[in-house]
């Protein structure tokens, strides 16, 4: 039990000193946050501040960029992300992500769901379908599609796609989840089943997720970051930082004053 505790409250990403370049465009200066296990964070500030291209840094999407340049270390558990002996293809299965538009194969929602354990070889059926039923009930969208797994899952709504997203992510038993303005393309309603959702998975999963809009932060995350022109100005318990902000800048981005 203490030993739970105690591990909840270590961080499990840490980045020090995170700089990332476009070329010679100095996106990242010099990031340093540290995220702890079992919370929801949130990342917020106007549009090019860097919050996707830090989130990206995360699971090394940011590599499939040419001319990316990365200075600063980020640790996830025990594991420094950039070091060579670092297996990209490991870190992406504990590292899942969520894009803004869901992004469902043109392969029947079964097929999705399995793909990820598909190209890592396994190829028993009943295992295949398991985890397929474990992973949409666990992205809560079992009930909407289990009498139509074989169907395609460009057949679904856009909430019902994304929820289909979050279950191929999950059946590869991530720790960690990156979202990329998950709700941003969806109606009011399915944005806030993808919200209970976080707030259900949080118990078994870290999860990092840049969004636009403030109440989404506010109702869902534990801790927001603040960016601002490729810094991070501010990173607190999201209550606090609503209410309370350190710094002007934070206040005034808040308060709608800019972005
Ligand atoms: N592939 C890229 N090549 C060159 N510059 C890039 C690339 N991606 C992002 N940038 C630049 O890096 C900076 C940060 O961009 P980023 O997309 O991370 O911001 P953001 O805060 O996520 O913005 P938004 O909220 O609009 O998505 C911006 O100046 C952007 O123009």
């Amino acid at each position: 039990m203490y030993q739970d505790i105690l591990v909840k409250k270590m961080a499990l990403i840490k980045s020090t000193d995170l700089k990332l370049y476009y070329g010679k465009f100095e996106a990242l200066h010099g990031i340093s946050i540290e995220f702890k296990k079992n919370q929801i964070s949130a990342l917020i500030g106007p549009s090019g501040c860097g919050k996707s291209t830090y989130l990206r840094t995360l699971n090394r999407m940011n590599d499939l960029i040419p001319n990316v340049s990365i200075t600063g270390e980020t640790v996830i558990g025990e594991t420094d992300i950039y070091a060579p002996s670092t297996n990209v293809t490991e870190l992406r299965k504990r590292v899942g992500m969520v894009f803004q538009q869901p992004n469902p194969f043109p392969f029947s929602i079964f097929e999705n769901v399995v793909y990820g354990l598909k190209i890592a070889g396994e190829k028993d059926k009943a295992k295949l379908e398991e985890v397929c039923e474990r992973s949409l009930k666990e992205a809560a969208i079992w009930d909407d599609v289990k009498d139509k797994l074989h169907s395609s899952a460009l057949g679904l709504s856009g909430g019902q796609q994304q929820r289909v997203c979050i279950a191929r992510v999950l059946a590869v038993k991530p720790e960690i989840i990156l979202l990329d303005e998950p709700t941003s393309a969806l109606d009011p309603i399915s944005t806030n089943k993808i919200e209970d959702l976080l707030l259900s998975m949080k118990e078994h999963y870290t999860i990092i997720m840049v969004t636009h809009n403030m109440h989404q932060a506010s109702r869902v995350a534990d801790m927001t970051a603040f960016f601002l022109q490729g810094n991070l100005i501010e990173f607190d318990k999201t209550t606090k930082m609503f209410l309370n902000p350190e710094h002007q800048e934070t206040q005034d981005y808040i308060s709608g004053r800019f972005g």
